[in-house]
């Protein structure tokens, strides 16, 4: 019969008092002596019932009858006693008869803090209940309260042992007072191995010869200011090196110490080392990039500086490898570089330093070096080297390569300088016909600087559409039938006059602009002949002159139909010169080619013919139409019996191939007769015209009389 004198007993504002009595009058007469106290009151009949208050609620002091029927007090004391709950909870006892002294002792040992006979003073009673209460009430605090600092101290000890990074406490005396375990993992030890250590033995940098005092971990911490350094480096106990950013920042000034987090940067300072190696590295082939050589001779050159030594730049291209790229393809083109690198690699010493600084160009720097012949012997053995059979994928092929040497100080004093003297030498190489090495000339200096003038003027000259076609005429040598003309490109300089193409083709060839101009040509020449078609027939035939890089272009045949589309012409009426050279570049490449030019039905024409490889056994394999005897044949001929004979073959040659012959350079009456006599079919040459503007070309008469040449020049 536990009676709530408080509705509000889930926030008890107020504690609850438990009155423990069997007899409802003692009940009754308690209740009404303690009912209008600082506290609740609660009252219970039997042991039982009171044990069921004390488990319903925090109960602050039980007033206890000792003499029940059942439980008696002692019982309910002990019960009380065995439970946590209610272990602490203050028992006063409270007896009507008098006690023996054992009975009281009894009362003491089973828990009783306070022993109250009948008849009591109420209010010595209701003074002691207040201070038990009290008392009891202090006590519930401490334990919360204490509760929560454990909460909060297994919460912070926590947090510190599954931190990642380590943390220490450092006195300011600066010996390691605290360590978390990610510190003692990150120095590979125990936590027992940090505490109580000197902070400065660990750090390897910063170091701190003068001590503890003059370090700047203990000037921060006595300004009261946090000490970070991004690159520091710790010892560890088995004596390794573990790169940390580190943070130190001062307690709260009684704690006399600071508090260290050190974040391992390992993984992070590897990452950076390894995209640093990749920014100066080569992918393919694990050379030097462009960017690292740049680094390799900068630092070079500032030591060589100093020691007045000599290094020197060789700068590598190899010889066909863009044929071998484009037709095998670029995996193959991609083995074949990463072997032509360890092949150079295998032949420089190992501080000289080799990188791939583009697609198939290779520099190397050979670093103190005795003489300047030095750089040539190893010029000539990467040459060597290269310049081998190779076999890839089961096919065999042939590289070369040249060499361009400049030397310190004598060729450029800068990287840029020494690199770009290395690369003029190169180029010189190339031009002296392959397979060479040259050191670095100023005159080379020179000539490249006119080359890079010219071809500044020549990207001016297509932008302002400079150029034009002349068309020089060829005839029928038998019936004196003019067969059609021959489109020659000149360059109207604006202030040298007009240029003749082998001035400037081979430097358009070089920077390819000849693929811009190229179009132009193709696309003026086909203009143009639509209006020659007006004037002289259906069956006459212009010739454009196709260059070796155009020849190798893929677009070559596309562009050509637009153009024959465009002007309504038939496919025959044009014809493609292209040199034997051109046709011996890469022959898997020029059969297809010629194969579709013939499929598109232009006509296709062998210039300069005799001059080149004149390998009979190609002609075989290509679909011609056209022969052009070299005009240094033709005007040496009736001197030369060798040139006559060179030239009566290759008219025999054509008549059997079924091929047109035509012979170019005719400038005299006697060569013209010679050729007639030997049964060549056509001529062209100065002693009828030389290349003319197009409206003198629509002069020329359809059918020539021999006796009244030459025809007017308008060039
Ligand atoms: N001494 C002498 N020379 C004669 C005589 N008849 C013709 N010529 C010259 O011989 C060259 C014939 O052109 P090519 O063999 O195709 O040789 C051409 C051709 O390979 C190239 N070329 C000319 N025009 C073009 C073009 O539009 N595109 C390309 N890719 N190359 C061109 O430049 C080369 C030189 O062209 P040009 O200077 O115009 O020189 C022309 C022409 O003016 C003669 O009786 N005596």
């Amino acid at each position: 019969m536990a009676q709530a004198q408080s509705k509000n007993a889930a926030v008890p504002a107020k504690q609850v008092l438990l009155v423990v009595d069997d007899r409802i009058e003692n009940l009754e007469a308690m209740q009404a002596l303690l009912e209008d106290g600082d506290w609740l009151l609660r009252c219970a009949s039997s042991g039982e019932e009171a044990l069921r208050c004390l488990l319903e609620e925090d109960v602050g002091l039980v007033l206890l009858d000792v003499q029940m029927p059942g439980m008696d007090g002692f019982e309910v004391a002990r019960l009380m006693r065995g439970n946590p709950r209610t272990r602490l909870t203050p028992i006063i006892f409270v007896s009507a008869i008098a006690q023996t002294h054992d009975a009281v002792l009894r009362g003491y040992s089973s828990g009783a803090v306070d022993f109250v006979l009948k008849p009591f003073d109420s209010s010595v009673l209701r003074h002691k209940i207040q201070s038990l209460l009290e008392h009891e009430h202090n006590r519930c605090e401490l334990q919360t309260l204490s509760q929560q600092l454990e909460r909060a101290r297994a919460f912070n000890a926590s947090v510190l042992a599954n931190a990642a990074e380590g943390i220490l406490v450092v006195g300011e005396d600066g010996r390691i007072q605290f360590a978390n375990p990610a510190m003692a993992q990150m120095l590979d030890g125990e936590v027992g191995d940090l505490e109580g250590v000197d902070l400065l033995s660990f750090l390897k940098n910063p170091a701190s010869e003068d001590g503890w005092q003059q370090s700047e971990f203990y000037l921060h911490f006595k300004r009261e200011a946090t000490y970070r350094v991004h690159e520091a480096i710790m010892r560890t106990l088995k004596g390794g090196c573990l790169p940390v950013a580190l943070s130190c920042s001062p307690l709260p000034r009684p704690q006399r110490a600071m508090v260290l987090i050190a974040l391992d940067m390992s993984v992070v300072r590897n990452l950076h080392a390894q995209l640093e190696s990749q920014a100066v590295t080569d992918a393919l082939t694990g050379l030097l990039n462009r960017r690292g050589f740049h680094q390799a001779l900068e630092s070079a050159l500032a030591r060589i500086e100093r020691s007045g030594q000599r290094v020197a730049v060789l700068y590598l291209d190899l010889d066909g490898f863009k044929r071998i790229n484009d037709s095998l393809g670029h995996d193959v083109g991609d083995q074949l570089l990463r072997r032509v690198g360890e092949q150079l690699k295998a032949c420089l010493r190992p501080y000289d330093s080799l990188a791939r600084i583009g697609g198939d160009e290779f520099t190397a720097l050979l670093d103190n070096l005795g003489h300047p012949e030095d750089a040539a012997k190893v010029a000539e053995k990467l040459i060597e080297l290269v310049s081998v059979r190779h076999n890839l994928d089961g096919v065999d092929f042939t590289l070369g390569a040249s060499v361009g040497i400049a030397c310190f100080p004598e060729c450029g004093q800068s990287v840029e300088g020494l690199l770009r003297s290395a690369d003029m030498a190169m180029y010189e190489a190339k031009r002296a016909g392959r397979q060479q090495y040259r050191f670095f000339s100023p005159e080379m200096n020179g000539r490249a600087r006119s080359r890079l003038m010219l071809e500044e003027s020549l990207r001016h000259a297509i932008e302002n559409d400079d150029f034009v076609l002349v068309y020089q005429p060829q005839f029928h040598l038998d019936s004196g039938r003019l067969r059609g003309f021959e489109a020659l490109l000149r360059w109207q300089h604006r202030v040298a006059g007009t240029v003749a193409p082998n001035v400037f083709i081979p430097l358009l060839e070089e920077t390819r602009l000849i693929n811009r101009l190229g179009e132009w040509i193709f696309r003026e020449g086909a203009r143009q002949l639509a209006e020659f078609k007006q004037q002289f027939g259906e069956d006459m035939v212009l010739s454009l002159n196709v260059s070796p890089v155009q020849f190798g272009m893929p677009q070559l045949v596309t562009d050509l139909q637009r153009v024959l589309d465009a002007h309504g012409l038939k496919p025959s009426q044009l014809e493609v010169e292209v040199t034997e050279s051109a046709l011996m570049q890469d022959l898997e490449l020029t059969q297809a080619q010629l194969r579709q030019l013939r499929e598109l039905g232009v006509k296709i024409a062998i210039d300069d013919f005799g001059t080149g490889y004149s390998s009979l056994a190609y002609l075989r394999h290509f679909e011609l139409d056209t022969l052009k005897i070299d005009r240094l044949f033709v005007s040496n001929m009736l001197d030369s019996p060798r040139d006559a004979a060179v030239v009566s073959t290759i008219i025999d040659l054509g008549r059997h191939l079924g091929l047109e012959v035509i012979a170019e350079g005719v400038e005299t009456q006697e060569q013209r007769e010679w050729l007639t006599r030997h049964h060549c079919n056509i001529m062209q040459g100065f002693l009828v015209a030389p290349g003319v503007p197009a409206g003198t070309a629509m002069q020329v008469p359809a059918q020539l009389d021999w006796s009244k040449l030459p025809l007017p020049r308008g060039e």
